[in-house]
């Protein structure tokens, strides 16, 4: 039998009500999960406060204390839980410097092995300030609280593949969180010298061979590398302006132990022991593709002979005061290896035969080969690297081996 007509009507709007009531909601629930979900991009800080009151203020004074009768310089470390900024900031502590370390963590590989790096440092007496080089009241308070002679600023988003996944945390960890350290430095009293990573991909589509400093590098392959070469150009800009002293150093594809995972002399290993095919690129007509693999040790050298041989700054309060330094110098290891070379090392160091399969390189920023011309390093810095691939790749195996074991290293964080 049919509803009376006004039963039908109070049916009918009372259901448009729900309608719009649960659509709203459904809106809402939308709207908090894109505008206000916390971010998870890698380069970005965490919205939980992670630095501040006098228990850290204390840390971060002991940390930058040098030890009496060291050549007294304090360091400001960024990227410190990062591969080559451990090894640098374990290095600078060993020998007496001050050094306060700063690093946002973030997730682009295994947090835990940043933060056994980390428990590394702290055994050594360094602090690493959990925080972003974005963050410019976190900056300015640590300049705040220690007169800085040298920052030595390693954190980035490195990687030439993952550029194109993540195009943003370039810009934002190469480009803005630059610029925001050097707004920072300029304005500090006293300004410190800065030391920073570049990298050989610079060097982009560059044929001539060895790259020398003076070869082209306005060819990037990479939006890395275009970040990287940016960098040097912002470093003219602050140099230019301000009198800040600032020297570049372009790394070429180092590696050791503490790695970097995203590397692959390092998903290789992992790869190899876990029966798991690896990917080898070749070039063009089945060319090779080979890297001027460098060994960390050789690349703290180099760090250290640059902070070292720093001339200061020249401003004060943001005014230059007269022309400063400013240096561009490769660190690499001078001879190229192929990647097929790298990976019959690894076979035998490992003992496990790679299942592997040869593909041609893909359009993805890599370049066919890097190769070092470091005289002007060794000329003014003194740096000599003398490690080999072989002997390297032996320490990396051995320290990977003990890391990743059931009673390793990591076992132990
Ligand atoms: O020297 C540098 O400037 C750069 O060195 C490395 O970049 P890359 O040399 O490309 O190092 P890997 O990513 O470890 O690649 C090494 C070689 O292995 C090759 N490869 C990589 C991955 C793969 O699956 N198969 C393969 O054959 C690459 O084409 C490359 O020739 C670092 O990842 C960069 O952050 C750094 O700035």
């Amino acid at each position: 039998m049919d509803k009376p007509l006004y039963i039908q009507r109070f049916r009918y709007h009372f259901s448009i009500t729900k309608l719009i009531f649960w659509a709203l909601i459904f809106i809402f629930v939308i709207y908090l999960f894109f505008f206000h979900a916390p971010t998870t991009s890698p380069s970005t800080t965490s919205r939980r406060v992670l630095w501040g009151g006098p228990d850290w203020e204390s840390r971060v004074l002991k940390s930058a204390r040098a030890r009496s009768g060291a050549g007294g310089q304090v360091v400001l470390v960024t990227g410190a839980a990062g591969f080559v900024g451990t090894h640098v900031t374990a290095a600078l502590r060993r020998r007496g410097d001050g050094v306060v370390g700063i690093d946002n963590f973030n997730d682009y590989y295994d947090r835990s092995l940043k933060r056994s790096r980390e428990l590394l440092l702290q055994r050594a007496g360094v602090f690493v300030v959990e925080g972003d080089i974005n963050d410019a009241k976190l900056l300015k308070k640590l300049f705040g609280l220690v007169r800085f002679s040298h920052v030595m600023h390693l954190a980035a988003q490195a990687g030439v593949r993952y550029a194109m996944k993540n195009p943003g945390s370039y810009v934002n960890a190469n480009i803005a969180g630059f610029v925001n350290l050097l707004e920072v430095c300029k304005s500090a009293n006293p300004q410190p010298a800065i030391i920073w990573a570049s990298s050989s991909s610079v060097y982009g589509l560059n044929t001539k061979i060895p790259f020398s400093e003076k070869d082209r590098t306005d060819q990037p392959s990479s939006l890395y590398a275009a970040t990287k070469k940016a960098g040097e150009e912002i470093a003219h800009t602050y140099n230019h302006i301000y009198g800040l002293s600032i020297t570049g150093l372009r790394f070429f594809t180092v590696y050791g132990p503490w790695g970097r995972p995203d590397m692959a002399y390092f998903f290789f290993t992992k790869d190899i022991l876990k029966r798991k095919t690896i990917k080898i690129f070749e070039g063009p007509n089945h060319s090779t593709v080979a890297r001027d693999f460098t060994y960390i040790d050789d690349i703290v050298k180099g760090c250290l002979a640059a902070l070292d041989t720093a001339k200061k700054s020249t401003g004060s309060g943001g005014k230059k005061k007269g022309a400063a330094q400013l240096r561009v110098f490769n660190l690499g290891n001078t001879s190229p290896v192929p990647v097929s070379k790298l990976v019959s090392i690894l076979e035998k160091l490992l003992k496990v035969k790679a299942k592997k399969v040869v593909l041609p390189m893909p359009a993805n920023g890599d370049v066919l080969f890097t190769h070092a011309n470091v005289s002007l390093a060794q000329r003014e810095l003194g740096y000599n690297p003398t490690t080999d691939l072989q002997t390297g790749l032996k320490k990396f195996v051995w320290w990977y081996l003990d890391y990743y074991s059931p009673l390793g290293k990591k076992s132990a964080v």
